[in-house]
């Protein structure tokens, strides 16, 4: 690996992981902040997105495409779908799908397009340093299937059409499209979230709630990860 990216979508999303690193560099770009540490010899680059997945996938791309990173690493906070996530549990998305992509009119199922697939896999590599980490924390973290769109989903009705049509085990607004772009420029990708809300009508108030405690969970899990890559 010669260069590694971390990434988030909200500024919350990153601030417990920048707690983390020292000699910060920052480069402005492309209405962005991007951050260069160098952590025990690896070159890393963090930077949140802005929420949803246009913002997301403009990142990613600059992160490979100009920063040069090889690996990507996410970390955020979903909600949850799967009654087994908690708030504060964790998921490592296994594959990733777009709940909101439609053109269901042509007869094509929901979340595709044509050329392009329902699910994007993550890479198994990076999962199994995760399983491997999770293991010496004995933490338990559940690998499951993520569904992204651009929506803060809030209604049970919502919640119940992701869960039935793509069988999503937790929602959030920008992995499927980093998914997409690691997929299309062959770079491997992780994607992290611990649960900030269970994405029904309280989805709002738990969001508020526990934003900063989820985010800060799945940064400590995340540099672990790291230290082990
Ligand atoms: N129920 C849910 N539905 C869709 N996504 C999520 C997430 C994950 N993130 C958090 C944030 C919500 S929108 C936002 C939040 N606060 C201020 C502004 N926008 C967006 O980046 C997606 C957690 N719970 C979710």
């Amino acid at each position: 690996m010669k260069k590694l990216a971390i990434m988030g979508a909200m500024v919350e999303e990153i601030e417990p992981l920048l707690e983390y690193f020292e000699n910060v560099k920052l480069t402005e770009y492309a209405n962005n902040k991007y951050y260069e540490v160098n952590y025990k010899g690896l070159d890393i680059v963090i930077a949140y997105s802005k929420i949803g997945k246009v913002f997301a996938s403009l990142t990613a791309s600059t992160m490979i495409e100009k920063f040069g990173c090889d690996t990507l690493l996410f970390s955020g906070v979903a909600g949850a779908i799967n009654p087994k996530l908690k708030i504060g549990d964790m998921i490592v998305a296994n594959k990733l799908c777009q709940h909101d992509l439609d053109i269901t009119a042509f007869g094509h199922p929901h979340g595709y397009v044509p050329e392009g697939s329902v699910f994007v896999e993550s890479s198994k590599e990076l999962r199994e340093v995760a399983k491997a980490v999770a293991k010496e924390m004995g933490i338990e973290v559940i690998e499951g299937t993520i569904a992204t769109g651009d929506q803060f989903v809030h209604s049970s009705e919502k919640k119940d059409f992701i869960e039935k049509t793509f069988q999503a085990d937790a929602l959030e607004m920008e992995g499927a499209s980093v998914a997409v772009v690691c997929n299309a420029l062959n770079v491997p990708f992780f994607i992290l979230r611990a649960i900030s809300d269970s994405a029904d009508m309280d989805a709002g108030f738990d969001f508020d709630e526990f934003l900063k405690s989820s985010a800060k969970i799945s940064a400590d899990y995340l540099i672990k990860i790291v230290d082990k890559l």
